[in-house]
């Protein structure tokens, strides 16, 4: 760095308001980071269930656009780094990203605004390309900001510390990380509340538009706080093209090396020295600092690929759980927020309680020892997630495996059956009732005879891989077969559906059409709790009321005297079995995996900025937060190829490969010595002032580029 800009950025440091030891410039950027995470978290909360019931996309479809949004979040802190040590300077790249990042909120809340394209005022959007256009671009613009300012928030957070306030720097990094954690809490809690609000101009929908608008308010808010704190901050002055000058360097070395690569040349102490002919020592210093720590960052993503499987895997697991805590019903996606709440606790205690009294005990508990020991967390709290997984399996139903098919038998007949199937003993099956439970063949075609009058035998041709019913209506020559669910229900939700025992036709509430007599109907999800079906054939009405747990499937027999009984008479047939394991389970493995969080995450913040130049802050920064974005691409891989069979494998397969991991980075860890990025560069700066061999180098190497571009010439003559 120039000593000119040098002086200039410590005149300025000089000048910075304390209060309590802290500069009053970083209460400004802890409350923009409150804010820009609140807007980010409270977007993504809701943004798979627009993708779904919005933009009406498969499942597939909406959760990887999800995660590729995601990742794509955690690459542009690249971007955002270089556009910061380069080119604007950490203040203005905040300023101008969070414009674009604010614009993409807005872009975003209107996309998911149905009315601006319904014009038959349907409820539905009738121009889809159009609602899907503004959500893209408003994602790309999301991502381009969020990814964009987060490298060079925190690192310009630390900027606005003195060379005094080091232990202040740490609590800083520590109080931001809370911030970050406190703004996705609330937003994760607050936004799905406004989705499920219904608003609308023609026909009332959920409300997407608030549930995006309110986050869109709040990157308003974070920039507002950002320019008002303008006045007080330090800002470093931007070094010229910095990235440009690190791959030119990095260029010239490797060049360099390759041409001396002969026994003759003396060796060097390391690869980057043979640029010092042509670039300054002290950039070859800060290449090498950096290189060091990138170095040190190769085996990290591991530990996000586990990390991020709370959103994905831990709440498809929370899924097969039962969420009634008595007094409050967790739904599964809920469980998520453990995560933040620990976080908020867990920070304070390690930072005041637990590392104080590690140090007291003598011990060194140095970042990257802390970093190792998050990883081992982090591994305990996927075997912790394995235990759950055995728990549940041993609750699941048996469900057929690819070669097997499974049928029950449903008999809505008015006299009790005698059916005989291959292999079992004869079925006895009350009129109006059901076999006990699935039966599993190996084959797909049997035959089932009937002991009716005249008897009856039927061939079915079942199929592969799934469970099926056999519904005998009234009429028993008229059966038929009814394909039902062969896995958990989505989300917790309960399945349910209805064979049509009355006379004529019924319309049920909540069902997609009317049913015919003798019909069974489609499936359809209902939440947890007290649900109220009323029944109607046009004449006559009653109401059905159920309370349903998590992740059941129920058939409901509706008899020929349904009206006379008011409703009372529908039997219920259990296909599934409602979750039994209590989502508190899986407190233990949220709590495992924050603890290694606070020790991995928020360590590894402070590291990368400790251990920066300062013209390089932010890019570090970058490559950290770039470690959680191929974290992410490693999960989305690893859904696609690697499907064990069971579930409690692969978390045990996680939990060792994380093990391995973190091995290997702590024999890394134990070769790295910790720099004083600062000191180092002040003696080269002193260094260079009084080396007279630095002239004569440039002179010798230009002097041999320029014999070697008189040899080509001649060469070409
Ligand atoms: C760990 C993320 C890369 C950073 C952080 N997330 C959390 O703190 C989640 N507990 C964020 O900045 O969003």
């Amino acid at each position: 760095m120039p000593d000119s800009k040098m002086d200039e950025t410590k005149k300025k440091k000089k000048k910075t308001a304390e209060c309590c030891g802290y500069p009053i410039s970083i209460f400004f950027i802890v409350v923009n980071e409150f804010c820009e995470r609140f807007s980010y978290y409270g977007m993504r909360a809701v943004l798979v269930l627009y993708f779904r019931y919005f933009l009406l996309w498969d499942d597939d479809l909406a959760t990887s656009i999800y995660h590729a949004f995601v990742a794509l979040c955690y690459l542009t802190p690249i971007l955002g780094a270089i556009i910061a040590d380069s080119w604007l300077g950490k203040f203005k790249t905040i300023i101008y990203l969070s414009i674009v990042y604010a614009v993409g909120q807005v872009v975003m809340a209107v996309s998911t605004i149905h009315d601006i394209t319904d014009a038959n005022r349907d409820g539905t959007p009738d121009n889809f390309t159009l609602h899907i256009a503004l959500s893209m671009l408003g994602l790309v613009l999301i991502a381009l900001g969020t990814g964009g300012i987060k490298p060079c928030v925190a690192a310009f957070g630390g900027d606005q510390f003195q060379e005094h306030q080091s232990r202040q720097l740490n609590t800083f990094f520590s109080v931001f990380y809370l911030c970050i954690n406190a703004g996705s809490l609330l937003s994760t809690l607050i936004t799905p509340v406004l989705r499920a609000q219904e608003c609308g101009i023609h026909t009332q929908q959920q409300c997407y538009p608030l549930a995006f608008g309110v986050p869109a308010a709040l990157m308003v808010v974070s920039l507002v706080v950002f320019i008002a704190g303008s006045g007080m901050y330090t800002k470093t002055a931007p070094e010229g093209n910095i990235m440009g000058s690190v791959c030119k360097c990095i260029w010239f070395a490797l060049n360099n090396r390759f041409r001396h690569r002969s026994d003759i040349y003396p060796k060097r102490e390391h690869w980057m020295d043979w640029a010092e002919e042509k670039y300054d020592k002290l950039l070859i210093a800060q290449i090498k600092m950096v290189l060091k720590v990138l170095f040190l960052y190769i085996p990290l993503p591991m530990f996000w690929t586990l990390f991020d499987q709370k959103g994905s895997r831990w709440t498809l697991q929370a899924t097969t759980m039962t969420g009634d805590f008595g007094g409050f019903v967790l739904q599964p996606d809920q469980m998520q927020t453990v995560n933040p709440i620990l976080i908020l606790t867990l920070v304070p205690i390690m930072d005041r309680i637990i590392f104080p009294l590690i140090k007291k005990c003598g011990l060194n508990f140095s970042p990257l020892k802390r970093m190792t020991v998050g990883m081992l967390f982090a591994a305990t709290a996927f075997i912790a997630a394995a235990l759950v997984q055995m728990e549940i399996d041993k609750t699941l139903p048996n469900f057929p495996s690819s070669s097997e098919s499974q049928l029950k038998v449903v008999n809505m007949h008015s006299e009790s059956l005698i059916v005989t199937v291959p292999s079992q003993e004869p079925l006895l099956i009350g009129s109006f009732e059901s076999s006990p439970d699935y039966i599993t063949f190996d084959q797909q075609d049997i035959r089932l005879a009937f002991n009716t009058t005249p008897e009856i035998n039927k061939d079915l041709s079942l199929i592969k891989g799934s469970r099926q019913t056999l519904i005998i209506p009234s009429e028993p020559a008229e059966m038929y077969l009814k394909e039902d669910i062969k896995s958990k229900p989505k989300e917790g939700k309960n399945a349910v559906r209805f064979v049509n025992g009355w006379t004529a036709y019924l319309n049920i509430t909540n069902l997609e059409s009317s049913l015919q007599p003798s019909e069974t109907s489609n499936y359809t999800l209902v939440s947890q709790g007290m649900r109220k079906f009323t029944l109607t054939d046009g004449i006559q009405s009653c109401e059905f009321s159920r309370k349903f747990g998590f992740g059941s499937s129920y058939t409901f027999l509706i008899p020929s005297d349904l009206f006379s009984t008011d409703c009372e008479s529908i039997k219920e047939i259990e296909d599934m079995q409602p979750n039994s394991v209590h989502m508190a389970l899986q407190i233990p493995q949220y709590f495992l995996i924050t603890t290694g969080e606070v020790m991995f995450s928020v360590t590894g913040l402070q590291f990368s900025y400790s251990q920066a130049p300062k013209n390089m802050k932010s890019v570090l920064q970058a490559g950290w937060l770039c470690t959680n974005a191929v974290g992410n691409i490693i999960v989305l891989i690893v859904a696609e190829l690697g499907k064990l069979p069971k579930q409690w494998a692969e978390y045990v397969l996680f939990a060792s490969l994380l093990v391995a991991v973190s091995i290997i980075f702590s024999i890394m860890a134990y070769f790295y010595t910790y720099i004083d990025p600062a000191e180092i560069e002040a003696e080269i700066l002193k260094q260079q002032e009084t080396d007279p061999d630095k002239k004569k180098k440039k002179e010798t190497l230009e002097m041999e580029e320029k014999e070697n571009e008189q040899e080509i010439k001649q060469t070409k003559i």
